[in-house]
């Protein structure tokens, strides 16, 4: 039947008594999810709304990206290198949809924000425990970020967990060495709760990685959506300080941190050095 006056017609099939039936609201539990967003400014103010959403959404991102960073791990450990690749595949697509979410805060005026900024007290992005989780799955760990957490045992226990996993990174370089790649044992052997650090010797592996790539495909493959994953996570962090200078400018975090300054420094880190240094040993 076609449409009239412009009114769909509901099908005669269509389920409408949810009384014993699973609906779609139970399912997501959305009374749950939509009880959620509550401001707290007095008055409230209207832009309060979309700031509490634009964060609750990237969380809701983040719980995904460490579920399938996890996976890929556990894939990797279990020489599974596509499967992994799939769930990485997954996380560069919701690292882009996270980055482009940028541009809806950016309708946050400086006026707007410095309304309701009092509200917030010292809370701030910094305390953001599935944040922190993926940065360490990434392999930039640092355990004295454990000290905001103190005041939240379940948060502090996830977070030191996930300080004393092997990085993804640590596991495509065990998995590498499984092959029988001469992966430098102090690499293997490395103390995993801290920050990966560069290992000259690792990058004439890549090196001979790249420069045989039809040998080592699947690698070869590996190695460009890891540098992907990372190109990623530094546009994320870059429309984050962006943000922040257009939104407060100098002022300080709400975390105490200097603010722009304390992301900007964020912008020097990296998570698969080798990755990046073995570009400049390729041949002309
Ligand atoms: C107007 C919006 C925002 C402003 C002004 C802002 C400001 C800041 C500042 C100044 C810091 C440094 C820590 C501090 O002293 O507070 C920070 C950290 C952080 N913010 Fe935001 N932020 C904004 C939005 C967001 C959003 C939407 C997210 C998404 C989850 C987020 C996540 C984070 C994270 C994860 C950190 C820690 C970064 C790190 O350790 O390198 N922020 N933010
Ligand atoms: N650190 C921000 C406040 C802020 O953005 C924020 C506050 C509460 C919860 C999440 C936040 N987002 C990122 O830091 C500021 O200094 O204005």
């Amino acid at each position: 039947m076609s449409v009239e006056r412009n009114t769909r017609e509901i099908e005669k099939d269509v389920v409408t008594d949810f009384r014993e039936k699973l609906s779609y609201g139970s399912y997501l539990q959305l009374d749950t999810l939509l009880a959620a967003q509550q401001p707290i400014s007095q008055p409230q103010h209207h832009d309060e709304m979309l700031f509490i959403i634009q964060h609750q959404t990237s969380e809701l991102w983040l719980k995904l990206v460490l579920h399938e960073l996890r996976h890929a791990r556990e894939e990797l450990r279990a020489d599974r290198l596509t499967g992994a690749l799939k769930a990485v595949a997954r996380v560069k697509k919701i690292q882009e949809v996270l980055t482009e979410q940028w541009a809806v805060l950016a309708t946050l005026t400086p006026s707007e924000y410095a309304q309701f900024r009092g509200s917030l007290g010292n809370s701030s992005g910094f305390q953001s425990v599935q944040y922190r989780a993926v940065e360490f799955a990434l392999g930039n760990k640092n355990a004295r970020m454990l000290k905001v957490f103190e005041s939240a045992p379940a948060d502090h226990a996830l977070l030191e967990a996930e300080l004393h996993e092997p990085s993804l990174y640590d596991e495509l370089l065990r998995l590498m060495a499984r092959r029988g790649l001469p992966v430098p044992a102090a690499v293997l052997e490395r103390d995993v709760t801290q920050a990966y650090e560069m290992n000259e010797e690792l990058v004439d592996v890549f090196v001979s990685i790249y420069a045989d790539h039809t040998e080592h495909w699947d690698l070869y493959e590996a190695c460009e959506e890891f540098v992907d994953l990372e190109d990623n996570f530094q546009f994320w962090r870059f429309r984050h300080m962006r943000t922040v200078s257009r939104t407060i400018g100098m002022k300080t975090g709400t975390g105490g941190s200097s603010g722009v300054g304390f992301l900007q420094r964020a912008l020097e880190l990296t998570f698969f050095p080798e990755l990046f240094a073995v570009r400049t040993r390729i041949p002309a």
